[in-house]
């Protein structure tokens, strides 16, 4: 089994992440976790902060010499504008006069509606929105993605699984159907602003969001992970909490402004017929002598019966506008009852196409629980030889 903690506030001074159970000999590098925290920081729509913020990471447990051990992992992720915040954050108690002169400091009483910030300090007692917004906040996750590298490392070696993602939904701007990205479309860091496969809808996506900024708005969207490498046989039938869609669901409906997940065609598939709804099953020649089976459509993403069922795995995740708008919300001010717009320092205009990096990490981190889960393994190498044991017996592949 598979465990992840991650802690830290998103002034703080750093985040930290733990992952635990992965079997030892997986290779991870430092500069594996930074490309990705790269691109998780790139993506048209990005706020001010994410271009000048840098995350610095570290590995400071589970991991030697280029390999993990078999122990926790333990990563921080540090936020270089921990200086200008360190006051206001600080864990120790601050003398009052020197918080007073800190304009950081002066109580959020205005909750964005969409946030966490009412619900937050109604719940834990606070007069004020910062101790709720810190933790609700999006920069927690830097930390999953640094945690979502090492599992898409493990997912690499032990089965050649590919985990990618592109951006479906901008808005009202949807992406043609039956685009899929291939195991080759791995990031790159001079991607198209949007990476929608479909070249055309990409600029109508950046239109959108530049479109949505200059009027003081926000927007969300829909993004796709596409799994591609996977055998069958991971998750079970056998009990509702074991279904590989519902531990996906949990995953991604995880992440911060996610209201919606879809598995495979999802929500159209339940305004289809039967018979054009599901994935119908041939057999093909083989070349080894052993029978070879195949699915004519991949309607169902990859999943049946809870269970991943050897083709490609799709899953979508709609994410809602980014709350902090600018043209700002009506609120009440709850230090005096008066109606009021909500707080609105900066924010990013949209977070789907920078989301998707996250999307990609928490799919990666349920994949790899649930090939552990099968397939157990101390060390990689373990890993694999009990992942070709039960691929050669397979009565069909
Ligand atoms: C990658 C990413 C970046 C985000 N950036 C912002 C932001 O800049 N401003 C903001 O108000 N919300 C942002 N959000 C959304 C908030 O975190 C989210 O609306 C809030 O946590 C409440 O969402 P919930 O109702 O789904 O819990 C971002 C979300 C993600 C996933
Ligand atoms: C810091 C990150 O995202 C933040 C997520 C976020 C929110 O409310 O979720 C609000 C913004 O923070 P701030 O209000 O300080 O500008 C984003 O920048 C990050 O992704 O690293």
């Amino acid at each position: 089994m598979l465990r992840w903690l991650t802690a830290g506030e998103s002034h703080g001074q750093q985040l930290t992440a733990i992952l635990e159970g992965l079997p030892a000999g997986v290779e991870v590098q430092t500069s594996d976790l930074d490309l990705q925290l790269a691109r998780r920081r790139l993506g048209h729509g990005r706020g001010a902060r994410m271009a000048f913020e840098q995350d610095v990471v570290t590995l400071t447990g589970g991991v030697r010499h280029g390999r993990t051990q078999g122990g926790p992992i333990a990563v921080q992720v540090g936020n270089t504008e921990w200086p200008k915040w360190q006051t206001v954050m600080s864990a120790d108690p601050v003398d009052d006069e020197i918080l007073a002169g800190q304009a950081r400091n002066a109580p959020l009483t205005r909750p964005r509606p969409g946030h966490a910030d009412l619900a937050g300090m109604q719940k834990y007692g606070f007069d004020d929105a910062r101790p709720v917004l810190e933790r609700a906040s999006a920069r927690e996750t830097a930390a999953r993605v640094a945690l979502g590298t090492i599992a898409q490392a493990f997912l690499r070696q032990s089965l050649n699984v590919t985990v990618v993602s592109h951006v479906v939904g901008i808005g009202p701007v949807v992406a043609p159907d039956g685009l899929v990205p291939g195991p080759e479309d791995t990031p790159r860091l001079d991607e198209d602003p949007v990476r929608c496969a479909d070249p055309a809808t990409s600029g109508r996506m950046t239109a959108e969001i530049d479109d949505a900024r200059k009027n003081g708005d926000t927007l969300g969207g829909v993004i796709e992970v596409v799994v591609h490498g996977l055998p069958p046989g991971l998750g079970s039938h056998v009990h509702w909490d074991r279904r590989l869609d519902a531990r996906l669901a949990a995953a991604l409906m995880g992440v911060q402004s996610v209201k919606a997940v879809e598995v495979g065609d999802g929500l159209e598939t339940a305004r289809r017929r039967g018979s054009v709804a599901h994935d119908e099953i041939v057999g093909v020649d083989s070349t080894n002598g052993q029978q070879r089976i195949q699915r004519l459509t991949d309607r169902a993403g990859g999943i049946e019966g809870g269970m991943t069922n050897g083709e490609v795995l799709r899953v979508r995740a709609a994410m809602k506008p980014i709350s902090t708008v600018p043209r700002a919300l009506q609120t009440v001010d709850v230090a005096t009852g008066e109606p009021a717009v909500a707080i609105n320092q900066r924010s990013d205009a949209c977070a789907v196409p920078r989301g998707s990096v996250v999307m990609e990490a928490m799919v990666a981190l349920v994949l790899a629980d649930a090939v552990l889960e099968k397939f157990g393994g101390d060390s990689i190498v373990e890993t694999r030889r009990n992942v070709q044991a039960y691929l050669d017996a397979l009565p069909y592949r």
